[in-house]
């Protein structure tokens, strides 16, 4: 993608009446010299006349000339402004439409992927570059208009004294090279910093989401706020001030070349070419007329420069977020079914350098629709992992998935997908509702509400909770209550009971995943409460990425069933394993 590209992409016709109006913009900008020369000249040819006439009780002399160079102003002013809003409103609707196409990505995107780049480069993507390059390609028009004008002044020069045009072109030339050099050291400088832009945003995040930790320790502030936030808020500014300070040298040099040149021209050229008082005169006011377009032309090349570093940035990670191939598909284009079995099921998270990711699997489980499956295991056992693979977030690289007898494939992915919900341990609560209104939502708002108690806390109008800022434990409630008015065949809670209070937790275990399976669904609970495991009908037991163990119902509720067991075996299967494999061998043994 090449930066103006994205403009002409987005509307060619708009770009091609701003280009054509710039272009006529900066030619008749370049008339406006010889005009006034021809004037002052009294050699304006017919359009001259030589006569004068009274305007508005002045007089003005050479009227027809006067007229000409007046409405070219207004020709310039009107041509120029169209140009230039056109392209300034492509260029902020490409911004809108670049913010979009990484938003469309981000959402395609596979968590993995997301959880790889992190959220700190795509936030810095869509915030610093969309608009550098927006910025650096609204500079278009002018390049455009400036480069016109600077062409037209040097025919004009041409026309005037063909080896004056010459030296100029030759002076410009070398101007124009040697201004690379600066431009080339800037342009480093520039692409260091917008490295550090990305650490930067990260430790900005670190300083607002772990402000209430570093409040604690002000020495741990300091700390962090010198090593982290500022090391790289320095970096950032050393970067910039060095590549705009060479910017800001070679502006300066670009600005003085046509001085450089109306000097030699005056002083020395001279000297050695035929050339009359008013060719030269001709000459200078041209040189004179063309040092704004020039400065323009040489200031805009830094937000070009910019521009074109954000756009690599975009482009790199547009290519680093692969865009999941799985073809859009509505859940009703997959049968029902009652079980899903995972088989020979491997993944593997990716590793540091140094470090092989953690690899799960070869993994073998049966789901049943109405039934309950508890995953529990020590923390790091790969509980989350496969929970992202069951709800179909990750994409296993060995085995395979089943939903009834239908494999899963690329084809069906997005429809079974669909028929999933899921509230991970690291859930995000909306401010809304954004489930499919059924007609007996309203019914069902009120009883959740009343059974989570959230109805002291907050009301839902137009489907907008009217707040958010709620303790962690009522959040939670609020994401369970948006998941319990959808209508899925599989829930997953990953940990979702961790932070509710003792009567919470029984709500939850008891009521509403009992709930769930008498409604038919399959239910996963990823949970640390041992207290609640006799809820399950089935007990997977996860150890380094393997499924150790897997208890049934009845085999649990029999070690269950002793006191003795029941108090070795359960929370033994958490952190003993050799323990809990011993009161199974005993459970096992009753008849
Ligand atoms: N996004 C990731 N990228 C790389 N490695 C990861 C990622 N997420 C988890 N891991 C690794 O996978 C291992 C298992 O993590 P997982 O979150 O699945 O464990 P868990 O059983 O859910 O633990 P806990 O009970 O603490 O929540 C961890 O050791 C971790 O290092």
């Amino acid at each position: 993608m090449k930066l103006f590209d994205l403009f002409i992409q987005r509307a060619p016709n708009r770009i091609f009446l701003s280009i054509v109006l710039g272009a006529l913009s900066g030619i008749c900008y370049s008339l406006l010299i010889p005009l006034v020369q021809a004037g002052i000249n009294g050699s304006g040819g017919a359009a001259s006349g030589g006569d004068s006439a009274v305007f508005l009780g002045f007089e003005v002399y050479q009227y027809k000339l006067a007229l000409v160079f007046f409405a070219i102003c207004a020709f310039v002013l009107v041509t120029r402004s169209i140009s230039q809003v056109s392209l300034m409103r492509v260029a902020m609707d490409v911004t809108t439409e670049l913010r979009k196409t990484l938003y469309q990505q981000i959402a395609r995107a596979p968590i993995a992927d997301l959880e790889r780049i992190g959220s700190s480069k795509l936030i810095a993507t869509i915030t610093t570059d969309v608009g550098r390059i927006v910025f650096g390609a609204r500079a278009l028009p002018d390049l455009l208009i400036s480069a016109v004008t600077i062409v037209g002044m040097l025919g004009f020069m041409a026309y005037l004294n063909f080896s004056v045009f010459v030296f100029v072109l030759q002076a410009i030339a070398f101007g124009v090279v040697t201004y690379q050099i600066p431009v080339f050291i800037a342009n480093r400088y520039f692409q260091r910093s917008r490295q550090r832009i990305d650490s930067l945003q990260e430790a900005i995040q670190g300083l607002i989401a772990g402000a209430k930790e570093l409040k604690l320790d002000a020495d741990k502030r300091e700390r962090y706020f010198q090593d982290v936030l500022m090391e790289n808020e320095y970096a950032v500014l050393e970067a910039d001030k060095a590549g705009n300070t060479v910017i800001r040298l070679a502006a300066n040099y670009g600005d003085m070349i046509s001085f450089f040149v109306i000097g030699v021209i005056a002083y020395v050229f001279i000297n050695y070419h035929a050339i009359t008082p008013s060719e030269l005169t001709g000459v200078v006011m041209a040189m004179l007329y063309i040092t704004t377009p020039i400065a323009l032309v040489i200031n805009t090349v830094p937000s070009v420069v910019m521009a074109k570093i954000s756009l690599n940035k975009v482009n790199s990670i547009m290519r680093s977020i692969p865009a999941e191939s799985y073809p859009a598909a509505k859940s009703a284009d997959v049968p029902a079914w009652n079980e899903l079995r995972v088989r020979g099921l491997r993944y593997q998270h990716r590793g540091s350098k140094d470090e092989a990711g953690f690899q799960i699997g070869p993994i073998d489980l049966d789901i049943r629709r109405g039934e309950v499956t508890f995953i529990v295991g020590g923390n790091g056992s790969g509980k989350s992992t496969l929970s992202k693979l069951l709800t179909l977030h990750y994409s296993a690289s060995e085995g395979e998935i089943l939903f009834g007898e239908q494999r899963l494939d690329a084809d069906n992915f997005a429809a079974y997908r669909q028929r999933i919900c899921a509230i991970y341990s690291d859930y995000y609560l909306f401010d809304r509702l954004l489930c499919e209104r059924k007609p007996e939502e309203e019914e069902r708002i009120k009883e959740y509400m009343a059974l989570l108690k959230l109805e002291d806390k907050l009301a839902i109008e137009q489907r907008r909770f009217s707040t958010t800022a709620l303790s962690d434990g009522q959040r939670k409630r609020l994401a369970l209550l948006a998941a319990l008015l959808e209508d899925k065949d599989l829930y997953l809670f990953d940990e979702w009971a961790a932070d509710q209070d003792p009567s919470f937790k029984e709500v939850f275990y008891r009521r509403i995943v009992h709930e769930l399976k008498a409604r038919g669904k399959a239910v996963i609970v990823i949970s640390h409460d041992d207290r609640f495991f006799d809820e399950a009908d089935r007990l997977i037991y996860m150890e380094q990425g393997r499924v150790r163990e897997t208890i049934d119902r009845p085999r649990l509720a029999l070690a269950a069933e002793s006191v003795a067991l029941a108090a070795a075996v359960i929370p033994q299967s958490l952190g003993r394993p050799a323990a809990a494999q011993e009161a199974f061998a005993i459970a096992d043994q009753e008849p």
